[in-house]
């Protein structure tokens, strides 16, 4: 399996700020990998880079071994952070405008996949909660047969029976020689289908592992190990008796 995503020395500044300092890091073809961190760490900001929204500022970035452009974004499917489509579309021209751009859209994985979640194509975007639209859209990001998927998010809104569907669907719906990466906070809800995690702690990589090797290691798993890398000490919050910060 070769390796499909390369970051090396990767930089990228915003203003004064440092959001990723020389990050080098490498995942093969056939992983699904967490991309985990703290708030501000660096995990959009990366997801960006490799799907040619933002350019770096230092270092390189390659996927399948190109720079971010036309070529890498033919194979790269993207479920960004924030919604990107119009409200009044309705789910069936999503769908429709999914399949018109992408010529490796998969039209019946895409309308079996909304059956099973039982949203209608007929529904207008506007109407759905939020929740439902965001497995709108990572169901028309799985149902491409992409090389790598690039996940920010994918199940921050969902409630956690329609977790363990998305899971199952990340899971059959990519094929063996392509890569996910995906960012999240719900460690505990995705650890079971990760092959490997990368840590990220203020814009830089502090652990690339597979997750067989953390629990084997570390005798503990990944959301344990996270909780315990980037634990915020006691001491950093006064709270008053009123549940406000205190001054210190
Ligand atoms: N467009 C921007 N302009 C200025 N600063 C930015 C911009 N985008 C990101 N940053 C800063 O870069 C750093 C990394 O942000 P990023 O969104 O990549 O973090 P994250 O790990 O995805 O956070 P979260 O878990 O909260 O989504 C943060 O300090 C953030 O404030």
């Amino acid at each position: 399996m070769g390796v499909l995503l390369e970051c090396s020395g990767l930089t990228k500044r915003f203003g004064k700020r440092e959001a990723l300092k020389q990050v080098d890091l490498s995942v093969e073809s056939g992983k699904i990998v967490g991309l985990l961190g703290p708030n501000g760490s660096g995990k959009t900001t990366l997801i960006k880079l490799a799907n040619g929204l933002l350019r770096p500022d230092g270092g390189s970035i390659r996927i399948d071994g190109q720079e971010p452009g036309v070529y890498t974004k033919s194979i790269v499917s993207y479920l960004p952070d924030r919604m990107y489509f119009a409200d009044w579309m309705r789910v069936s021209d999503m769908v429709r405008m999914f399949r018109d751009f992408y010529t490796d859209f998969r039209l019946e994985t895409a309308e079996d996949m909304l059956e099973r979640l039982e949203i209608s194509g007929s529904e207008r975007m506007k109407s759905l909660s939020k929740g439902t639209k965001e497995k709108v859209q990572l169901a028309l990001v799985m149902s491409r047969k992409a090389k790598l998927y690039l996940l920010d998010e994918p199940i921050g809104g969902v409630d956690p029976a329609a977790r363990d569907f998305i899971l199952r669907t990340i899971l059959t719906n990519y094929s063996e020689d392509a890569s996910v990466i995906l960012s999240t906070h719900l460690i505990a809800d995705i650890e079971k289908v990760l092959d490997e995690v990368i840590f990220l702690k203020e814009g830089q990589v502090v652990r690339q592992d597979p997750v067989d090797r953390i629990r084997e290691q570390e005798k503990k798993s990944v959301d344990a190990l996270f909780r315990e890398i980037f634990a915020v000490p006691m001491g950093a919050m006064d709270w008053d008796t009123h549940g406000r910060e205190g001054e210190r």
